[in-house]
């Protein structure tokens, strides 16, 4: 619910961003009346726990992107040691790379195919990302060979991707302007959340002989539920204006708003209409770029759809590329290796600051703007990651080729080296500082792009996330090996200064605008 008067000032809240303030006279999005004010007051209103329910059921994809990205370390963690009767041998360590990397791979292809998907309705995005989460779950679970477990992680990838592109759209499209980041956040909170289960399902199955099989087989239970679900489920309000249906799109704006239509006053419905009449005038172009090349064009072609990538997409790539899934695929290796008796246990608690420092961000979004959030937050990563790579050059060995072999390669008593303690707490601390800013903003990405253009640029933003993501996932354990943790954590380090002063430079306020606005002021 909102806490106060939702935010109409488009002004960097530091003072010092872009100075994006004018954008708000542009009220004639709004309708002709110019009645923001009034709009604003209204937009108060109680929303229910409808629009909270709404995105739960659709947050489950972020629970199944969360939990089949971090199922495979506890399943390969078997795959490694099979029993004597397993039909499949022992994975190698090229094998194990291939299980992990081919689902960024698959996400990074359907995120970009999502696209075209997601204009014949989010909803059936969403329901084709269930169903094939659930085939690639019986799938991996039943694969008696390598191959099989290839294809099976590429199929669970196609509907993480899917999933991780449409929801956060479908979200943006359906809440409230003063609502929006923070159901936006409930959908990375599933995701972590998904990460911790994956764990402690992971930790659950370990002894288990074939556990691997559960683990993944689990990820089928959710996506079932959540098509159950998906017939309560409404379309996008935007969608469905765009495709004609007005007065759909009006009752469930109505809803969204916590707007009764039948006890409605002259007020509320001057309201509804001024929403539905900005979300024409949004949607109106989109009908001159009916064609995919039409569309690739402007979105290339218009400044403002230019910065809209930029923006989305650059977020997308650091939220990546500042290492934090490092720490979340390979945790329990560092840990191991810095000789901590229950690396997985220790692991865990990644995924654990992950998830709290999350629901930390859901309430501080609101309150203190995603922008200033994202520049007091990006520089305590960096100052994380340096003291853990002060760590790394303190310890008494540093054999960091050790990580491969999961052992200690610290000299006697190793857990109880002080410095072995630094760099657990400097990761848990980067771990929180990510988990508050850059670990969700990102995925708010939809709202800078206008009806239009919004399916194809949100698939290609995140594109840039799998892509990083996959850099990320292969290259990590090389660069331990060739460069040393202490060059590969300053080098995270630098990444977030250059994230830091990207974001700094051009990335807007947006708190409290509803989307119309926000393509206002992106044209600027
Ligand atoms: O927003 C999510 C979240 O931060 C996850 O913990 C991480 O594993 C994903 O890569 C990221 O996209």
């Amino acid at each position: 619910m909102p806490d106060g008067p939702i935010e109409m000032s488009a002004i960097s809240r530091d003072g010092h961003g872009p100075d994006y303030n004018d954008a708000r006279d542009d009220d004639a999005l709004l309708g002709s009346d110019n009645d923001v004010e009034e709009a604003s007051k209204l937009v108060r209103g109680e929303p229910g726990i409808w629009v909270w329910l709404l995105v739960v059921s659709a947050g489950i994809s972020g629970l199944l992107f969360g939990y089949d990205t971090a199922i495979i370390s506890s399943a390969l963690l078997q795959l490694a040691n099979p029993p004597e009767t397993s039909p499949i041998p022992a994975l190698t360590i090229a094998q194990q790379s291939l299980v992990t990397s081919i689902t960024s791979i698959s996400a990074l292809i359907s995120s970009l195919g999502s696209g075209p998907v997601s204009e014949y309705g989010r909803k059936k995005a969403i329901f084709a990302a269930a169903v094939v989460f659930i085939l690639g779950a019986v799938w991996q679970s039943w694969a008696q060979s390598v191959q099989g477990l290839v294809v099976g992680r590429f199929i669970v990838g196609l509907g993480v991707g899917a999933g991780s592109a449409v929801v956060p759209m479908y979200i943006t499209e359906l809440s409230p302007a003063h609502l929006r980041s923070r159901l936006n956040t409930l959908n990375t909170v599933f995701i972590t959340l998904g990460q911790i289960v994956a764990y402690l399902i992971g930790y659950w199955y370990s002894q288990t002989p074939f556990g691997w099989r559960p683990m993944f087989l689990l990820g089928g239970v959710p996506a079932t539920i959540q098509i159950g679900l998906l017939f309560f489920l409404p379309e996008s309000p935007r969608w469905l204006v765009q495709h004609g249906y007005i007065e759909q799109a009006t009752s469930i704006l109505a809803r969204v708003y916590g707007i009764n239509q039948d006890e409605s006053n002259a007020a509320d419905r001057r309201m509804l209409s001024h929403l539905v009449r900005s979300i024409e005038q949004g949607v109106r172009s989109e009908t001159e770029l009916a064609s995919t090349t039409a569309k690739w064009k402007n979105l290339f072609g218009k400044r403002s759809n230019r910065r809209a990538l930029l923006i989305s997409g650059g977020l997308q790539g650091f939220q990546q590329l500042c290492g934090f899934n490092a720490l979340m695929y390979f945790s329990s290796l560092i840990y191991a290796m810095l000789g901590f008796e229950s690396p997985t246990l220790t692991s865990l608690s990644v995924a654990a600051t992950n998830f709290t420092f999350t629901l930390v961000s859901l309430v501080l979004i609101p309150r203190v703007g995603k922008r200033r959030l994202l520049l007091y937050s990006v520089p305590m990563m960096a100052i994380g990651l340096l003291a853990a790579a002060f760590g790394f050059h303190n310890l008494p060995t540093q054999d960091v080729s050790a990580i491969h072999e999961e052992k200690s390669a610290i000299n006697a008593d190793p857990a109880s080296s002080f410095y072995a303690y630094v760099i657990l707490f400097s990761t848990t601390f980067y771990v929180a500082s990510y988990a508050s800013g850059i670990g969700n903003v990102p995925w708010q990405q939809a709202e800078f792009f206008p009806m239009s253009v919004r399916s194809l640029g949100t698939a290609i933003a995140t594109a840039c996330n799998w892509s990083s993501n996959f850099i990320i996932g292969e290259t990590f354990l090389g660069l331990m090996d060739n460069m040393g943790a202490v060059a590969t954590f300053m080098l995270f380090a630098v990444i977030c200064t250059v994230g830091w002063a990207g974001i700094y430079l051009i990335y807007p306020d947006t708190e409290g605008m509803n989307l119309e606005e926000i393509e206002a002021l992106l044209s600027r």
